[in-house]
């Protein structure tokens, strides 16, 4: 997250860090957004290679264990059939997976709450990104978890010119634009929507312009959660 600040520890209890095994330890790749005790939602592209993963629920430090966290390994991964991993703009950034035993809900650990199908935000609605994703173009990762004030950008905008043009789908919702933004390994994190006085998981962080993460007109890019929960519903979720 680049711009922003540290989040109010487990403010953003859905939150989960996804690693992966690298030697004798395992190593921050991307965010994820806990939907049910047994299921993480994420991006495609985040798990698109076979490695070994674990979800790491109730975490603030991802550098220390304070007491609150939840260690759980990956027991299957759901890549949605469309995803093609050589066309991000594609869209279809969308993933779950199945946690080998469910969370134990509590202060530190809980649910996001997820959109109706199809719903659509307006222009410049309150959301915010989170994550520990690199705090600059090229910089490191955080390692207390960032929040960041990204209002979204509706897709006319998003897609004019100047903007994303055609590259941004309307399976895919823009946020940011300014200062702000989502940045490397904050990937498949939520986009935190206020609607109604609630959050509500909107997006699925999916990518950045290539020219740097908080480049000008170049909002963050998610993946629209409202357009796959049909299909989150077929994986027996
Ligand atoms: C033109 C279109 C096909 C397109 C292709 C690629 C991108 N962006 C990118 O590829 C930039 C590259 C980058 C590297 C370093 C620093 C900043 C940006 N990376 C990203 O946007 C990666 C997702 C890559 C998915 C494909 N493997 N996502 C992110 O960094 C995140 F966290 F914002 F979600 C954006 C658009």
């Amino acid at each position: 997250v680049v711009g922003g600040e540290v989040a109010k520890p487990n403010s953003w209890p859905w939150q989960i860090s996804l690693q992966y095994q690298s030697g004798s330890s395992f190593s921050h790749t991307c965010g994820g957004s806990l939907i049910r005790r047994g299921w993480v939602m994420t991006a495609a592209h985040c798990v698109d290679t076979s490695r070994t993963w674990r979800v790491v629920l109730g975490d603030h430090n991802i550098n220390s264990n304070e007491g609150r966290e939840q260690y759980k390994s990956v027991s299957r991964v759901y890549i949605h059939p469309n995803w093609n991993r050589n066309n991000v703009a594609g869209g279809w950034d969308i993933a779950l997976l199945r946690l080998s035993s469910d969370a134990t809900l509590n202060t530190y650990v809980q649910l996001a709450q997820l959109p109706p199908s199809d719903q659509i935000l307006p222009n410049n609605n309150n959301c915010y990104i989170t994550g520990w994703g690199r705090t600059q173009t090229g910089g490191q990762l955080s390692a207390l978890l960032k929040q960041a004030y990204l209002p979204t950008v509706d897709y006319q905008t998003c897609s004019s010119s100047g903007w994303w043009g055609s590259t941004v789908k309307t399976s895919m919702v823009c946020a940011g634009g300014g200062s702000n933004s989502g940045c490397q390994g904050d990937s498949g994190g939520p986009l935190n929507c206020s609607v109604n006085g609630q959050w509500v998981v909107h997006g699925v962080t999916s990518f950045v312009s290539s020219s740097g993460c908080n480049a000008y007109r170049k909002p963050t890019v998610f993946t629209r959660v409202s357009a796959y929960i049909s299909w989150m519903n077929s994986v027996s979720i």
